[in-house]
């Protein structure tokens, strides 16, 4: 069946929307580490709630965070790519892409944490501020950015054509 056939009566912008939740609720809903790096997310907006950095900095991390998610999707994309290809075949390149596309996952990881410990720094001195009105721009980002990444964790797994 032709993989457009199913949505052909949505506008194009509202079908191409939809095949990217169901893309990134795949990924919430199916791999490891995408569950890992929600939960370090919610570990990330608890911190800014609690330090309050300002909203500049907060948009930002919520940025840097996004990139995150956005590598184990082209991980995932990869993994899923090379399995199709290879048909869970042994493969040497396979393998190696495989690699390549982890690696690529663990580079933006690894910049991720300069900017944890940037807003670490910046937040200094570390008051509790999480009731406080500091910063309310920032609590709206915070606000926002948890309802929609929960949102996409939990929001249940569509079946995908055959
Ligand atoms: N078809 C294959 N041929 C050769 N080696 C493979 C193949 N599939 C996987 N591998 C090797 O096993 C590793 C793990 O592959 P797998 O598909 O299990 O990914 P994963 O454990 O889900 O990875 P990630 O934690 O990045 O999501 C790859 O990085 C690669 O080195």
């Amino acid at each position: 069946m032709d993989i457009n056939t199913r949505q052909q009566d949505k506008p194009s912008f509202m079908r191409a929307l939809t095949f990217a939740l169901r893309g990134i609720v795949y990924v919430f809903h199916t791999e490891a580490n995408m569950k890992r790096h929600f939960w370090l997310f919610n570990l990330l907006a608890l911190i800014e709630l609690i330090l309050r950095p300002p909203a500049d900095t907060v948009a930002i991390s919520i940025f840097i965070a996004t990139c995150v998610f956005a590598a184990e999707l082209f991980n995932t994309a990869i993994e899923l790519a090379v399995d199709a290809a290879v048909n869970f075949e042994y493969s040497r390149i396979a393998g190696l892409a495989k690699d390549a596309a982890s690696g690529a996952v663990a580079m933006v990881c690894f910049g991720s944490l300069f900017a944890a410990v940037y807003i670490l720094v910046h937040s200094t001195p570390w008051r509790f501020r999480l009731f406080s009105n500091v910063h309310p721009l920032s609590v709206v980002i915070l606000d926002v950015a948890i309802v929609i990444v929960w949102a996409l964790r939990f929001w249940p797994m569509s079946k995908h054509p055959k």
